[in-house]
């Protein structure tokens, strides 16, 4: 079977990082990046710099997706994460919080690349709920509110968290408990990296 990806998983590896919202992507990707050299690209970072960036055609959808805790289609933030990945030097990347929807998962693997691993990080939504309320207090981020952070989880358990089930088949899902502290958390992380990839 011919592959119509563009990029292949023989010259550059791609880890997706997927957890509900405050479940710690961003945190244990800070330090994957220190120990592994990945590239780190928040989907969402991503999305919020092209909401601002004068001039973008998406800026208001984009603002008002995220506001809503709804998922902003999938053409855009895919162009967006594969404009990074071919700009960059690197050939590791770590993908945090993508895909967020199946047909996402689906067309990112079939027409970019195909991922090497996963981590799903699992909180439960009191911990969620708490760590984003605190986030929010020093964040800025317009939703980093109890309306929205509510309609986030919503959106997470619905649609988000098939993505996980679908990859479980592949052998691909590692799932990491992550109530605990970031260190806790990274010593379980860690290992799992350690065994496919040379530290920096
Ligand atoms: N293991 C942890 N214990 C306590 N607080 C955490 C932990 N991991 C992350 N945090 C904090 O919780 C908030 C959400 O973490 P973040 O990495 O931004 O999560 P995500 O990217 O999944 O939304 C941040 O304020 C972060 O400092
Ligand atoms: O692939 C993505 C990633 C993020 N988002 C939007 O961006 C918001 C914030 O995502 P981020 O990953 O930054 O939030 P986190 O999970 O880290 O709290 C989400 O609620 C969505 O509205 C999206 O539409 N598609
Ligand atoms: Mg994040």
């Amino acid at each position: 079977m011919t592959s119509e990806a563009k990029l292949s998983k023989d010259d550059m590896t791609v880890c997706f990082i997927l957890g509900g919202p405050g479940s710690g992507k961003g945190t244990q990707c800070a330090k994957l990046v220190q120990d592994f050299g990945f590239v780190h690209m928040s989907a969402g970072d991503l999305l919020r710099e092209e909401q601002q960036r004068p001039g973008s055609e998406y800026g208001e959808l984009i603002q008002n997706c995220i506001k809503e805790g709804k998922i902003v289609p999938s053409e855009v933030t895919i162009t967006l994460l594969e404009k990074k990945i071919i700009e960059s030097d690197s050939n590791r990347f770590l993908i945090d919080g993508f895909p967020r929807q199946l047909d996402q998962a689906l067309a990112f693997e079939k027409e970019v690349i195909e991922s090497t691993l996963i981590i799903y990080l699992e909180c439960s939504e009191e911990v969620m709920l708490k760590r984003l309320l605190k986030r929010g207090e020093t964040s800025g981020r317009i939703d980093d509110n109890k309306e929205t952070i509510l309609k986030r989880f919503k959106t997470f358990l619905e649609l988000s968290y098939p993505v996980v089930e679908h990859f479980r088949k592949s052998g691909k899902v590692h799932t990491v408990p992550c109530e605990d502290s970031v260190e806790e958390v990274y010593a379980r992380v860690k290992p799992i990296f350690a065994e496919l990839f040379k530290q920096k």
